[in-house]
């Protein structure tokens, strides 16, 4: 790895027209979506409607085709790049449902992935409670909510100029989702004004707990493969709330 890929934190995302099979199937059909540097936007829409679809094809996963249409990040055309060449551009994804991975400890996967070698594992672990899972196998027997902080942690470590989280509350209880809230709102630079962040994200959620802790810029639905609905999100959220998705499909706030 050149070390000049570690200085491009900050994440300005461009997706034009994307078209995506997954098999035979298109789901994505044309998504448009720019975040610029600094930004962290979520994105809403009913189940099935293609959103981790997206994040996995932004992420470079093999099984997710593009079709037609490109991705930029900090100006440099990615699409056709394979997951670990955009990770090493500072994409990182928490995952809705992590694999489990026999045999491999918690612990040696995130001195593995770890850029700076002289981070205090444990007391990083301990600040998410999961200093007594680093000798643990990844993922296996931990509950729901221990593999979000599991997820968590290894975005901590990596700490990459683009996050993506997928369902970062769902089977969380509520003490916990103020945990990592708060390391989410960390790893996006929350605390920080706009103008001197390098980091930027993209936030699925279906509850809008996240919000709480993340300030985010934008919001935007997706329905049937497609953003159909762009605006402040939680107005959007309150909408979905009060009216569903029916409206979404219609509606074009931008
Ligand atoms: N490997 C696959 N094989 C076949 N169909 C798939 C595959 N992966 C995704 N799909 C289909 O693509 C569509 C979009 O799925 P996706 O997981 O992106 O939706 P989602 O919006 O994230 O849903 P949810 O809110 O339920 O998590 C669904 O109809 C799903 O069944």
């Amino acid at each position: 790895m050149q070390p000049s890929t570690y200085t491009m934190r900050f994440g300005m995302l461009d997706i034009r027209d994307l078209h995506v099979n997954v098999g035979e199937k298109e789901v994505l059909h044309g998504i448009n979506l720019h975040i610029d540097a600094g930004e962290t936007h979520v994105l809403m829409g009913p189940n099935g409607s293609g959103k981790t679809t997206l994040l996995m094809t932004l992420m470079g996963f093999s099984g997710y085709k593009i079709t037609k249409g490109e991705i930029t990040l900090n100006g440099e055309d990615v699409t056709a790049m394979h997951a670990d060449e955009r990770a090493k551009r500072g994409i990182g994804m928490l995952f809705q449902r992590p694999p489990t991975i026999s045999g491999l400890k918690l612990g040696k996967l995130l001195t593995a992935i770890s850029h700076d070698k002289t981070v205090d594992l444990p007391a990083l672990a301990d600040s998410v409670h999961m200093g007594g899972f680093l000798e643990r196998d990844i993922n296996k027997g931990f509950s729901g909510g221990e593999i979000k902080r599991s997820e968590v942690l290894q975005l901590m470590i990596q700490n990459p100029g683009f996050v993506m989280l997928d369902e970062p509350e769902s089977g969380v209880d509520l003490e916990n989702i103020s945990l990592i809230g708060k390391a989410i709102g960390d790893l996006l630079e929350k605390d920080k004004r706009m103008a001197k962040r390098e980091k930027s994200g993209l936030v699925i959620t279906h509850t809008g707990f996240i919000l709480d802790y993340v300030d985010a810029d934008k919001g935007h639905v997706m329905c049937d493969g497609m953003i159909t609905c762009h605006g402040n999100p939680r107005e959007i959220l309150k909408d979905i709330k009060q009216r569903g998705y029916t409206e979404c499909r219609e509606c074009r706030r931008s």
